[in-house]
C-alpha cells in the first residue's frame, strides 16, 4: 500500500519527473509564503527535537505538493511513507500503516479528501493522541483495543480543501495554500530543469514555454521535454522562442497554455450551451470527461485566467473566452467580462497570469 519514494524504473516520464524534483526548501522555487511558513514550522520542530505539526497542502495538481512532502522528510532527516486517500479502502489498512511508522516518520496521504469515512475517523485519534483503536471481532461482541503508535507527521495533499470535513481540517497545525506560479518563477523552474536534463534553453525560449505552462511546474517540465524533442529532431537542439512556438503549435498548446481539453470545455460551454450557465456534470459529459477532471484539472486555471466563471447557477463563459475561441460574444447584459464567479478553489489571487 505504501508507494516508493522513487517511481518504478521503466516509466521514463515519471523517472524524469522524479529527477527534476527539488530536494530541499532552498532548491524549491516559488511559493514564497508557503515555503517561508513551512520553513519556520520545520525549524521550530527541529530545535525542540519533536516532530512538527501535521501539514495540509492544498492547491491544483502539479504545483509541488508531493515535492514539498518529500522535502519535509529530507529536511527532518526522516523517511516519507506515501499513500493516497482512494488507496486506503479499509480502516484496518490505515491502522497497519500507522503502526509500522518509525518515530518521526512522515506519512504522506495524497488526495486526502477522498479517504473513506471509517479510515478518516481512525486518523483523528492517530493525529491527536498517536493512538489507534484496533477492532477485534465483529458485531455486538467486537472490542476496540487501543494501540500506541510512534509520533509521526501527517502531510495531507488535496486539490479540494473544501471537501475535507471540519474535524479532519482542524487537526492540521499548518495549512499551506499553494498558488499558481508566476511566469518568472516558471522560467526559473525551466532553467533548473534544462540544466539538469542537459537542454540548451535560451531566455526567450524559457519565457515562451513559461507563458504557456498554466502556472504549473509539472506542465512547464512536460512542455520542456516535448520542445526538446522538437529541437533535437527539427533544429540544432537549442530551445529558442521560435522552436518553442513551433513545437507547442504542433502539440496543440495555444499561447495562453490551453490544451485540447481546456479548449473542448470552453468550446462546449460557448457553442453548445450558448455561454452557460451549465452544470459541471453536463459540461463533462459534453467533452467525454469525468466531472472531477474538469473540476480539478481544467477549471482552476480557466477561472484564474478569467475565461470561465463559477456561479451558483452553473459554469459561465466570460467575454474573454468567446474572443479567445474566435467567436463574437453576444451583446448586452449577461456576458461576464472577467472571472467574476466563485473564487478559484486553488485559492489563487486575482492577479492575471498573462501579465508578464
Ligand atoms: N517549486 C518547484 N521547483 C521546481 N520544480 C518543481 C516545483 N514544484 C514542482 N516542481 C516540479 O513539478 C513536478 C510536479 O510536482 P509535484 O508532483 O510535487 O506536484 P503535486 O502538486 O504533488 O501534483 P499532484 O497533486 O498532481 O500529485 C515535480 O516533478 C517537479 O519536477
Amino acid at each position: 500500500m505504501f508507494g516508493e519514494v522513487s517511481p518504478q524504473a521503466g516509466d521514463d516520464e515519471r523517472v524524469v519527473e522524479s529527477a527534476l524534483r527539488p530536494h530541499s526548501l532552498g532548491e524549491f522555487i516559488g511559493q514564497p509564503k508557503v515555503a517561508a511558513q513551512l520553513g519556520l514550522v520545520l525549524e521550530g520542530a527541529k530545535r525542540r527535537g519533536r516532530p512538527p505539526d501535521h501539514v495540509l497542502l492544498s492547491g491544483p495538481p502539479g504545483l509541488g505538493k508531493t515535492s514539498l512532502a518529500l522535502i519535509i522528510g529530507s529536511e527532518l532527516g526522516t523517511a516519507v511513507k506515501i499513500t493516497s486517500g482512494p488507496a486506503i479502502e479499509r480502516s484496518g489498512d490505515l491502522a497497519a500503516m500507522l503502526s509500522n511508522l518509525a518515530p518521526g516518520d512522515v506519512l504522506f496521504i495524497d488526495e486526502i479528501h477522498r479517504i473513506a469515512r471509517p479510515a478518516e475517523e481512525l486518523l483523528y485519534m492517530a493525529m491527536e493522541d498517536f493512538r489507534v483503536d484496533v477492532v477485534v471481532g465483529k458485531g455486538p461482541g467486537a472490542t476496540a483495543i487501543p494501540l500506541d503508535i510512534n509520533p509521526f507527521t501527517l502531510v495531507g495533499a488535496t486539490t479540494r480543501a473544501g471537501l475535507l470535513t471540519g474535524p479532519l481540517r482542524d487537526r492540521f497545525g499548518f495549512v499551506g495554500q499553494m498558488e499558481f506560479y508566476s511566469p518568472a518563477d516558471l522560467q526559473r523552474v525551466l532553467d533548473r530543469s534544462a540544466s539538469l536534463l542537459g537542454v540548451q534553453l535560451t531566455g526567450d525560449g524559457a519565457a515562451e514555454i513559461a507563458g504557456r505552462s498554466r502556472g504549473t511546474p509539472r506542465i512547464a517540465n512536460r512542455l520542456l521535454r516535448r520542445v526538446r524533442d522538437f529541437a533535437e529532431v527539427h533544429a540544432d537542439g537549442r530551445v529558442t522562442r521560435g522552436v518553442a512556438e513551433a513545437a507547442l503549435r504542433l502539440y496543440d498548446v495555444d499561447h495562453l497554455g490551453l490544451d485540447r481539453l481546456d479548449r473542448a470545455v470552453l468550446e462546449a460551454l460557448v457553442v453548445r450551451f450558448g455561454g452557460g450557465p451549465v452544470g459541471v456534470s453536463t459540461l463533462a459529459v459534453a467533452v467525454g470527461e469525468e466531472p472531477h477532471t474538469v473540476e480539478e484539472v481544467c477549471e482552476p486555471f480557466l477561472v484564474r485566467a478569467g475565461l470561465l466563471a463559477r456561479t451558483p447557477r452553473g459554469r459561465v463563459a466570460t467575454e474573454a473566452a468567446w474572443t479567445h475561441l474566435g467567436h463574437t460574444p453576444p451583446q448586452g447584459a449577461g456576458v461576464l467580462r472577467g472571472g467574476a464567479g466563485e473564487p478559484d478553489p486553488g485559492g489563487a489571487s486575482s492577479q492575471t497570469l498573462f501579465d508578464a
